[in-house]
């Protein structure tokens, strides 16, 4: 941009311009500025009305993409919108070391100022955290997490945010809000310094919808800052711990919002001080039931404070929270009006399923997509998350996360799983939003979710901090309208594939066990190399492929599978008729007909069929069982007539496979709770998914705050007590057997190491 125009005399142009405005009416919070980033900007100098030539909007383009191409990010890293009293001083970007500004603003938006941050062409260096004049400590402690440069919102967030700026902050899942508003705030408390003396009183309160959350902020700021002190507090737990950390003196103090009630009521926590109120994912807190909490914490912090808003979407509550607890916000907005509300690299399948196979197609599912590599999988029900973690095969490990687990369970199954003690983790919605589990790999949406914006939270558990993911979206034949209103609310497109051939799968499980004999450690292969060598010397490479094949889980060969209902045991036939041998129309009558003239043992057990939907062909597919199938397959066909094994299921007639649930959606599917909330940036309001998880997944107990019937249907099952997740465990609950496939667990717990049973249920889980 140097090239083009200079920093400064650009930087006086609109610091001229910004003046000027500022003298003029200031606009109102209901119609601050929002930037959609799918805007393509136009910078203009401001002492020419003429827009200034391309290579300025590609040296900011170039910019942009510096740091962000390394993380995944494409594109314009869109600008801040400022309002027009939000003139930022030379002062504070001097204070930031290296970093330097560059800025336009949009031709069309007469009171939109758009402040790029960094714009100067080769800009890598300037983005480089180390040369923000940030504390040593934090730019090693971020370093050691391969935090060297910031993401798009830290940079559009950082120079408003130290100026003190209220803000409302908005960008796409896993790009880093947390740090935005953190780093800013960690730099503003060295910058004032304080004496880390007894009893001081929290500085900076950040408040979450949930104890995991919390929880993650918090060790978020902690790991970046550890000379400072913070404490989470969250309910389900005991007080004393809690109470006795604030005693001792506090810097940060990041909690969900019921238990910083309870614990100010208690005269524990006191928020005098409080200088940065952070509230984030302030939409989230409305949808569990904390809007009154939230508002009852506000009143009592100190009104010269700065508050940052993070939201994903705006409903009417956070609007008006917004206008009535922040001072003149600068609204952050990188998803905007953008077509695609996920975050780039995650890939997007769909898959057509009756509520009969998705069991039997999830682990074959699982094996080929996630290559033994981390996975979620989102159900509906707390049940069937736990049955879904139990009929997982033998060979995949998996546990159950749901509002039914104790906190403690959850806190232990939520390490294992970030451990990698197992690979899947089948959880409810509560672990949509949020949180952050490096490395997953791959998210099975086993049911619709409710709304667009839970599909995009859910699937943002992959595809983080710039990495690529997968999200899989199983559905029903009668969900596939709501497929297309997805993809139009989220400006996604799913890729349709079948359920993984059998091949696909024996060759993802060899690769994924190749894989883990990698980490076999040297000194336990010693144990076995006699015994490894007296086999090969026996049976040759049959031995090492035996071994393959048991750790697959595939000790016995794999029995073949219906490709139309995908059960087991059953095998899918094609009859095809050659032109000129037809006998009139074929009709599935006709088949059985045709079956019941050549074995009639295959008539009587002929499964639903299909015509084949192919002008050019003449033909069927059909299920039998393996033995009929067989059996049938060595008769002879009349001329012109061939029955065949198919892998393969071509377009048939009335499109696709039927299952017990096909074409139907049972009634209770249509409940929901859409339709309550403002959709924010979502076009449509519908219900999608199934409700019948909310009486199920009451987060939070007690009754402070009970609102039954109220309009909010979430709030309507939920109570006050501080917070998410119900005391008790369920899994007692779990089906022991469903479906005629074995359920029994068969992994190792990942508590004591010993195989039949599951974390959650392990004897020695005390001892843990
Ligand atoms: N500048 C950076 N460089 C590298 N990694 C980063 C950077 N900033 C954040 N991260 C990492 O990116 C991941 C996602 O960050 P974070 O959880 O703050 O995202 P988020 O935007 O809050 O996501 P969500 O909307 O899902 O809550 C974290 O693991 C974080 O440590």
């Amino acid at each position: 941009m140097a090239s083009i125009i200079g920093v400064s005399s650009l930087y006086q142009t609109l610091s001229l311009e910004l003046s000027r405005r500022a003298s003029s009416q200031l606009p109102s919070l209901s119609s601050a500025p929002s930037y959609s980033s799918s805007e393509k900007p136009q910078f203009r100098s401001l002492s020419s009305p003429k827009p200034l030539n391309k290579s300025f909007e590609a040296s900011c383009s170039l910019n942009g993409d510096s740091s962000a191409k390394r993380h995944g990010f494409k594109g314009l890293i869109p600008c801040a919108i400022a309002t027009p009293n939000s003139v930022l001083s030379e002062e504070a970007f001097k204070g930031l070391g290296g970093l330097s500004k560059g800025r336009g603003f949009k031709d069309d938006g007469e009171d939109d100022y758009e402040l790029e941050v960094g714009s100067e062409a080769s800009n890598e260096e300037n983005l480089a955290i180390g040369n923000l004049g940030l504390r040593e400590e934090l730019v090693d402690a971020l370093a050691k997490r391969g935090i060297t440069h910031l993401f798009p919102i830290q940079r559009a967030v950082l120079v408003p945010a130290l100026e003190g700026r209220d803000i409302i902050g908005r960008a796409k899942t896993g790009t880093g809000k947390t740090l935005a508003f953190a780093i800013p705030i960690i730099k503003r408390l060295d910058d004032e310094g304080r004496s880390p003396s007894r009893g001081r009183l929290p500085r900076v309160l950040v408040l979450a919808p949930t104890r995991e959350l919390a929880k993650q902020v918090e060790k978020e700021i902690k790991e970046s800052a550890p000379y400072l002190s913070t404490v989470c507090v969250y309910g389900g737990v005991s007080y004393n711990i809690q109470q006795n950390a604030l005693t001792r003196g506090v810097d940060v103090v990041v909690g969900t919002p019921g238990r910083i009630i309870d614990l100010v009521n208690g005269n524990s926590l006191q928020l005098g001080e409080v200088q940065y109120l952070v509230l984030d994912e302030a939409d989230q807190m409305l949808a569990v039931g904390f809007e009154e909490d939230v508002e009852v914490i506000l009143e009592k912090l100190p009104t010269g404070r700065q508050s940052m808003l993070f939201s994903a979407t705006m409903p009417g509550w956070v609007k008006k929270l917004a206008r009535k607890y922040l001072d003149n916000p600068m609204t952050i907005d990188l998803v905007g009006d953008q077509e695609e509300k996920l975050a780039e690299g995650i890939k997007l399948y769909a898959i057509p399923t009756t509520a009969t196979t998705k069991r039997t197609i999830l682990g074959d599912l699982i094996t080929v997509y996630a290559k033994g590599g981390k996975t979620i999988v989102f159900t509906q029900t707390k049940r069937d998350a736990d049955e879904v973690s139990l009929a997982l095969t033998s060979s995949i490990t998996s546990e159950a996360l749901h509002g039914d687990i104790s906190q403690h369970q959850r806190e232990r199954t939520l390490n294992g799983f970030r451990q990698g003690k197992f690979t899947v983790l089948v959880a409810t919605d509560v672990a949509a939003r949020g949180l952050d589990i490096p490395n997953v790999d791959l998210i099975i949406h086993y049911e619709l979710p409710n709304d667009p914006e839970t599909f995009v939270h859910r699937s943002g558990r992959t595809g983080r901090a710039g990495k690529e993911g997968t999200a899989i979206l199983m559905f029903t034949g009668s969900q596939r309208r709501t497929i297309k209103s997805l993809e139009r609310d989220v400006g996604c497109s799913f890729e349709f594939i079948s359920p993984p051939q059998m091949e696909e799968v024996l060759e993802s499980s060899a690769e994924q066990v190749v894989a883990t004999l990698k980490g076999v450690h040297p000194e336990s292969i010693q144990f076995f190399l006699p015994a490894a060598q007296r086999m090969i010397e026996e049976q040759g490479t049959d031995a090492l492929a035996a071994a393959l094949a048991h750790l697959s889980g595939f000790s016995q060969p794999p029995s073949s599978r219906s490709l139309v209902t995908h059960e087991q045991g059953w095998v899918t036939l094609q009859l095809t008729r050659e032109q000129g041998f037809s006998r009139g129309f074929l009709s599935a009558r006709s088949v059985t007909g045709f079956l019941s003239d050549i074995y009639p043992a295959a008539a009587d057990e002929v499964g639903k069929i299909h015509l084949i939907a192919d002008e050019r062909v003449q033909g069927a597919v059909f299920d039998l069982p393996e033995e009929i199938a067989k059996e049938l397959l060595t008769k002879q066909t009349p001329p012109g007539n061939t029955i065949s094994k198919i892998t393969k299921l071509p377009p048939l007639q009335d499109d696709g496979p039927s299952g017990d649930n096909y074409g139907r959606f049972p009634s209770r599917d249509r409940g929901g709770r859409g339709g309550l909330r403002d959709r924010g940036g979502f076009r449509g309001s519908r219900n999608w998914g199934r409700s019948d998880s909310d009486d199920e997944d009451q987060f939070r107990r007690g009754g402070r705050n009970f609102r039954g019937g109220s309009s909010q249907s979430r709030n309507s099952w939920r109570s006050n007590d501080d917070d998410d997740w119900l005391i008790g465990n369920r899994r007692s609950n779990r089906s022991s057997s469903f479906g005629s496939r074995d359920r029994s667990f068969g992994g190792a717990c990942f508590v004591c190491g010993r195989a039949g049973h599951r974390a959650a249920d392990c004897p020695s889980k005390q001892d843990f």
